[in-house]
């Protein structure tokens, strides 16, 4: 994966706590200031019940051992410091542990609105609240022990449909189109564009079809796709999802919607 940021991860101390910079807690203090007011009306409801109920601080960066706590105590799950994006068998080896990858860095100013790449925002703010949620939490760990059991062409397809739910997903609410995406929810400008703007394409989501979409992570998403309700995520997690990923490896990949990355087409999958 080609590095868009070259970002120096920090570690953390014996206690797993990071002395994060004041610049650094300062990003995070107004990324949740813009996200508190843009979520209203556009997250899902289960995203504002697990964000109140895990408690983020709104001025500077969560420690993890804190929110671990709160995490174990919902849904039994905690995060795992990486230093950056993850290969898939690392990234579903961790989910199959009930442990969601926090990279351990935050996006500067320039890549305020969008970023490359997941930092500790994306992850604790855009994922960490749905992942108190029963379903959305069992959806996880039940798609990281099918790609740590996946062949290795297997998880570039289960990839495709995470992708597609649990990083880029929408859904239909009484109140109308929701985001429960953490790819989305931790990102100003996708906020508003993956509900707002008339370019993407939104189609209800079909399993097979998101498994034979492919997807770039550097770009705003040309494509979302609509679960009908929430807890379809439930009913998801109980199909025979190898046997869906069977079938769109016989029907062949989508037309990609977006134009090639340069010659390392990195980040296509
Ligand atoms: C598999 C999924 O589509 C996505 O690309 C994964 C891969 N690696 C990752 N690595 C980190 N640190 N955080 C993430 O959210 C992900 N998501
Ligand atoms: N684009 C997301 C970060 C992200 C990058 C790549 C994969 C997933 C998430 C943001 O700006 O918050
Ligand atoms: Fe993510």
């Amino acid at each position: 994966m080609a590095k868009s940021t070259g970002y120096k991860s920090r570690e953390s101390d014996a206690q797993g706590y990071i002395q994060w910079s004041d610049e650094e807690n300062q990003i995070w203090s107004e990324l949740y200031e813009r996200q508190a007011g843009l979520i209203q009306g556009r997250a899902c409801q289960q995203y504002h019940d697990g964000l109140e109920y895990i408690g983020l601080s709104a001025h500077e960066i969560p420690q993890l051992p804190d929110l671990n706590k709160r995490l174990q105590q919902a849904t039994g799950w905690k995060t795992a410091e990486v230093p950056a994006l993850i290969n898939f068998s690392e990234f579903f080896r961790l989910l199959a542990n009930k442990e969601f990858p926090v990279a351990t860095f935050i996006r500067t100013r320039e890549e305020f609105d969008y970023l490359q790449e997941p930092d500790i925002f994306h992850e604790v703010y855009g994922h960490c609240p749905l992942l108190t949620n029963p379903a959305f939490a069992h959806f996880t760990h039940t798609y990281g022990k099918l790609g740590l059991n996946a062949s290795k062409e297997d998880r570039v397809y289960l990839a495709r449909l995470y992708w597609f739910t649990v990083e880029f997903g929408l859904v239909n609410t009484q109140e109308g189109l929701r985001i429960y995406g953490g790819g989305i929810l931790s990102s100003p400008g996708e906020t508003v564009y993956s509900l707002e703007s008339d370019k993407p394409v939104r189609a209800p989501l079909d399993p097979v079809d998101a498994l034979r979409t492919p997807y770039r992570i550097d770009i705003m998403q040309p494509l979302y796709y609509i679960l009908p309700e929430f807890d379809d995520l439930f009913t998801l997690a109980e199909q025979d999802i190898m046997a869906l990923v069977e079938k769109a490896k016989t029907m062949g990949l989508f037309e990609p919607r977006f134009p090639p990355k340069d010659k390392q087409a990195s980040g296509q999958n």
